[in-house]
């Protein structure tokens, strides 16, 4: 785990470091069957989909909400969207990827990208080498898988991290 100083810094945004390739780094990406919240890895941290306005009213996003709470955590982050806003608990982060402004409304590409950018940049702030999430954007949010499946890849390539995409 990273100093706390670190995850301050980052929690900040202090550090704006590009995303680096790291040498000899690969990243891998898979997707399997399975509930996020009962087979993701116990040292995985998780990431999804959210509004600015962290409604996080319906989807995955409401369990989410359920399991982890800390609404008002998120929101003195000051985080809007194409950023990311994250809890830490013990060794695991939540990372709540900003995508679009008001809950009812649908996220552009443009910023779904940018978001994952920032995921990168915080991952590798963070030191995070093993991260789950659902199939992120596909459902309420309704973007195309295969935009999402290479986004993520071209996102995180030569990102030292190992990705599952769970699905039900
Ligand atoms: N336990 C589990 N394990 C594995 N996969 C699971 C699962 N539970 C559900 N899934 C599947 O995971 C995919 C994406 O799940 P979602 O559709 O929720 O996420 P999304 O990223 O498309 O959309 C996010 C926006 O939805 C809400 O906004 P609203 O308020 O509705 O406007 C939020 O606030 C965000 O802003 C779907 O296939 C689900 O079946």
């Amino acid at each position: 785990m990273k100093s706390n100083k670190l995850y301050s810094q980052a929690l900040s945004n202090n550090i704006k470091k590009p995303v680096t390739k790291s040498e000899g780094s690969k990243f891998n990406l898979i997707e399997r069957q399975g509930d996020l919240f009962v087979n993701a890895p116990q040292n995985s941290s998780l990431a999804h989909c959210v509004s600015a306005d962290f409604r996080m009213g319906k989807g995955i996003a409401s369990i989410f909400k359920e399991k982890f709470q800390s609404v008002e955590e998120l929101v003195s982050q000051k985080k809007g969207v194409g950023e990311v806003a994250f809890l830490r608990r013990n060794e695991q982060y939540i990372f709540y990827i900003i995508t679009k402004e008001k809950y009812f409304q649908k996220p552009t590409r443009r910023n779904f990208e940018n978001s994952l950018y920032c995921l990168r940049r915080l991952c590798e702030e963070l030191g995070v080498k093993v991260l789950s999430a659902p199939k992120i954007g596909t459902g309420l949010d309704k973007l195309p898988p295969e935009f999402v499946r290479k986004t993520i890849s071209k996102v995180f390539d030569g990102c030292d991290l190992n990705m599952t995409i769970f699905y039900l």
